[in-house]
């Protein structure tokens, strides 16, 4: 009951914020059309009452205000369903933004890698529409509430023993909650199948992987799994629609006896003379709606239940990812790096999960350097960047930005200061010149710093391709898109990751994997040159993984990564004299180069 308060109360401020006129427009109108039709019914008796009497202008005035009821019974609701249309659209765009707000708004990244909060989005996201039905009804709620009262007036004043009628509407309602709680456990019990297989679903119709799918001809296997994931969710649906359908019957069905006995009450009352004819049209008339009050009543009791969990769910979530920041977030970045990184004992172990993936790992990484992290697949490279950018905090250890812990510092502050290309780029279709600038928002728009961060990424040449340069709309979404090429993409992710002019940490993971090793190379070679000298300003540490070791070689310090340990640390010469993995690994790519 506290979740429905709850849940109404939200829904019907989200409405009032969104437009006022509309929200006591849609009430009224609502609310007039519902309170019509006992009304509607009182009238009826009136005017069979005024016939059989005799009385000609009574049923005359009782006959217009029939029609004038009718009218506003049948028509009011299509009304008001105008001035909520909007709001409900309205009410669906608020609760998206709010999800693509708590998507993205926590500190770490941690959420969206647990299954249980992960299974909470899944739910979320196919509730969406909940929030539009949820305010119509909330408003329809509103409506039949009154009318309820007014028809509970009308029978009691015909017969007291009638107000029973109403009250049978409670074991529909009742059943009608059970049964809501039944769908919901189904629908959470379902969440991981069904995400599972939605994902797939996305996996098999996106033209991005169509190659991949036909070379390994994975499409039919795909298309099994999705089969059995998608059964196994409804089998678990379906079996809890059944048990809710029959636990709502069986309320039903006490409405039902409730219903005939009343009828049965009043004919007689009316052949004993007790009544008039016209008590017995009023509760034959009430009666009927007094059915349909209930059974809209169970309808909508389940929507604004399902309202309800959906905002439960929604706060759950923003309690999680506001709890994900920093305890005591009380320091801010350094201006500019002068000592620089220090990793001390940091180890870390992904949430939900048993294994560290670090251990004990301490590092220097010097102002102004550039670094490379090596290591075989699987080592722990990506985690050491995502603790480095602030995604995850460690599970023992600190990371010091010159002496300043990572775990005190505002995250959007360090990420202000932090510039990143990952292997895992997002296409973005916008045109290519705010494909590029969104790597930094203030200067999205800025052409000379657009073009400058794509010679640094040597993507210039990308440019070139495209008929309309900057303002070429990308993406094969659009009908007249241009596609790229793999590798045109990562330049083009590359350039955004160098759009900011002064990070404190430039992360580069593998973001030239598309691209051959020479133009990796010269990449690397023009760019630490040009770092070199912007950090000589700024001390700015540029770190990259990369798996090619004729650009690992070309950093100032080389950390080889092993298991989770650092397990070597120095400059190239330094480690290919020592013998060791970095030796090792080195040694066995340039015999298969040569
Ligand atoms: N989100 C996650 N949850 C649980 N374990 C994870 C997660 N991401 C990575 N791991 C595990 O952490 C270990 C290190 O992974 P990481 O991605 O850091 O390796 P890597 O050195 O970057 O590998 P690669 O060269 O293949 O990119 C792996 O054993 C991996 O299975």
């Amino acid at each position: 009951m506290r979740d429905l308060r709850i849940g109404a109360l939200k829904m019907i401020t989200t409405a009032w914020r969104m437009d006022r006129r509309k929200t006591v427009v849609s009430v009224i109108l609502m609310v007039s059309g519902a309170v019509a039709a006992p009304a509607l019914a009182a009238a009826l008796a009136w005017m069979t009452g005024a016939v059989i009497a005799g009385d000609t202008a009574a049923a005359a005035w009782a006959g217009v205000s029939v029609a004038a009821l009718a009218v506003a019974a049948l028509t009011f609701g299509h009304f008001a369903h105008l001035a909520y249309f909007e709001l409900s659209e309205l009410a669906e765009l608020d609760f998206a933004e709010q999800l693509i707000t708590l998507s993205n708004g926590s500190a770490g990244i941690e959420h969206h890698e647990r299954p249980e909060h992960a299974d909470t989005l899944t739910v979320l996201q196919r509730e969406a529409r909940q929030f539009r039905v949820g305010l119509e009804a909330l408003l329809t709620s509103a409506g039949l509430l009154l009318a309820v009262a007014l028809t509970a007036v009308l029978l009691a004043k015909v017969n007291p023993w009638l107000l029973l009628l109403p009250l049978a509407a409670f074991p529909p309602l009742l059943t009608g909650r059970i049964a809501e709680r039944i769908s919901d456990r189904a629908r959470t019990g379902t969440a991981e199948p069904t995400r599972v297989a939605l994902n797939l679903f996305h996996l098999t119709t996106s033209a991005r992987l169509a190659g991949e799918l036909r070379v390994f001809r994975l499409a039919g296997e795909l298309r099994g799994r999705h089969r059995t994931l998608w059964a196994t969710a409804t089998r678990g649906l379906v079996r809890a629609q059944l048990a809710a359908t029959w636990v709502r019957a069986a309320g039903q069905i006490v409405f039902a006896l409730a219903y005939v006995g009343a009828v049965l009450l009043v004919v007689r009352d009316a052949i004993t003379g007790r009544r008039g004819v016209g008590d017995v049209v009023l509760v034959i008339a009430l009666a009927a709606q007094v059915n349909q009050q209930v059974t809209t009543a169970v309808t909508l009791l389940q929507d604004l239940q399902r309202m309800a969990a959906a905002y439960r769910r929604l706060a759950g979530l923003t309690e999680v990812v506001t709890a994900t920041g920093p305890s005591r977030p009380d320091q801010s970045p350094p201006d500019r790096l002068r000592d620089g990184i220090t990793l001390r004992d940091v180890s870390f172990t992904y949430p939900g999960t048993g294994t560290p993936v670090l251990g004990e790992v301490n590092l220097k990484l010097p102002a102004g350097s550039t670094v490379a992290i090596v290591g075989e697949n699987g080592a722990g490279k990506t985690t050491l960047v995502k603790l480095l950018c602030g995604f995850y905090q460690p599970t023992r250890g600190q990371v010091l930005a010159d002496g300043v812990d990572l775990s005190r510092v505002p995250m959007p502050a360090w990420r202000e200061r932090v510039a990143a290309g990952f292997q895992d780029f997002i296409r973005y279709e916008f045109p290519a010149g705010e494909t590029v600038g969104v790597g930094d928002l203030p200067r999205a728009g800025d052409e000379a710093a657009i073009l400058a961060a794509l010679s640094r990424a040597q993507a210039d040449d990308v440019l070139e391709q495209l008929d309309d340069g900057l303002r070429t709309q990308l993406g094969k979404t659009y009908a007249d898109g241009a596609e790229l090429s793999g590798g045109q993409w990562q330049k083009l992710a590359l350039g955004r990751a160098l759009m900011r002019s002064a990070p404190l940490l430039l992360v580069l993971d593998e973001p030239t994997s598309a691209l051959d090793p020479q133009a990796e190379h010269a990449l690397f070679e023009q760019y630490a040159e040009q770092a070199r000298r912007v950090s000589a300003a700024t001390g700015a540490i540029t770190l990259f993984v990369s798996h090619r070791f004729s650009t690992v070689r070309m950093a100032d310090l080389i950390i080889v990564v092993r298991d989770g340990r650092v397990v070597e640390s120095g400059s190239h010469a330094d480690l290919a004299a020592s013998g060791g993995l970095y030796s090792e690994l080195f040694a066995l790519q340039a015999r298969a180069y040569s």
